[in-house]
């Protein structure tokens, strides 16, 4: 049997949504959720050549927004199901608190298993980066949640008076000495940006190294940062959708409906 599933991705920004259909992704896209409401109709009807979906499983950090893909899911009496931490799987958590985990950051999780074994670290770099670590000792073991590169850059602007907007566009500079001030807050925004992360993934680690007695693989997703690409991870496998893939692997427990995606 084949169905087809829409996964979504509810995030601060935009919700990432993905169309599933046995194991391929067969459309996808993003709706912004800044603003009005969004609306997830054109995507629970037929979108010719696709077919409407089966099943929606998502994963969301904002609520309000949850509520909207669930009744709108209601009225075009298509089942609609939430990732949570009681809802994951093949995922062992060990946390204190696993309430307060977003979501997406299990979902990362779910996904980093269908591309490695543990030990391995996530970064997710969007409105927030988030680095999540998976031991094999112990499963979700936790991370850092730290600001994503538009919060480093527009907070510099908001809160003076003589920076101008930094056009993510057309960044020059991104290593060595700023000539200028667009230069200074283009080194100081990427390197120090891709500085963090970098650290963040020593320490993470570094931690994991004495749970595990090895390191992790580093997996990233998120945000389209090619200069980032290119000036650190360049080495490291970017997965586009390791959120939704995450999500998608929850379908036949969640929805009784065939994922068809490959899990190790
Ligand atoms: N090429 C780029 N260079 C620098 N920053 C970027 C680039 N593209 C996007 N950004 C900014 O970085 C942030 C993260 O990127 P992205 O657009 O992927 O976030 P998002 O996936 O929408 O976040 P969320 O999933 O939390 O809603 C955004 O706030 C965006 O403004
Ligand atoms: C950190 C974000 C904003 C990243 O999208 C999200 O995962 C979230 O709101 N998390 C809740 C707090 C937590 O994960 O501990
Ligand atoms: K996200």
């Amino acid at each position: 049997m084949s169905a087809t599933i829409l996964t979504v991705d509810i995030g601060n920004s935009r919700a990432h949504w993905g169309l599933f259909s046995d194991e391929n992704l067969i459309a996808h896209g993003n709706l912004t959720s800044r603003g009005d409401a969004l609306d997830f109709r054109p995507l629970l009807q037929p979108n010719s050549p696709h077919p409407a979906p089966d099943g929606v499983i998502a994963c969301s950090v904002v609520p309000r927004v949850s509520q909207v893909l669930k009744e709108q899911s209601e009225e075009a009496s298509i089942p609609c199901e939430f990732l949570t931490h009681e809802r994951v799987g093949p995922l062992r958590i060990h946390y204190p608190k696993p309430t307060q985990l977003g979501p997406d950051r299990l979902a990362n999780a779910l996904g980093g298993l269908i591309h490695a074994e543990p030990p391995f670290i996530v970064i997710d770099m969007g409105t927030a980066v988030t680095l999540d670590a998976i031991t094999a000792t112990n499963g979700y073991e936790g991370g850092a949640i730290a600001p994503g590169f538009a919060f480093l850059s527009e907070y510099l602007t908001e809160k003076t008076a003589l920076l101008p907007p930094l056009d993510l566009s057309r960044i020059h500079r991104r290593t060595g000495i700023g000539r200028s001030t667009e230069e200074a807050m283009e080194v100081g925004c990427t390197k120090g940006f891709a500085g963090m992360i970098r650290e963040l993934v020593a320490t993470t680690t570094e931690e994991i190294v004495t749970i595990d007695g090895r390191e992790p693989k580093v997996l990233v997703t998120g945000g389209s940062f090619n200069w980032v690409k290119e000036s650190w991870i360049g080495g490291l496998p970017f997965f586009p959708h390791l959120t939704l893939e995450g999500v998608l692997s929850r379908a036949p427990d969640l929805l009784g409906l065939p994922s068809g995606s490959k899990s190790k």
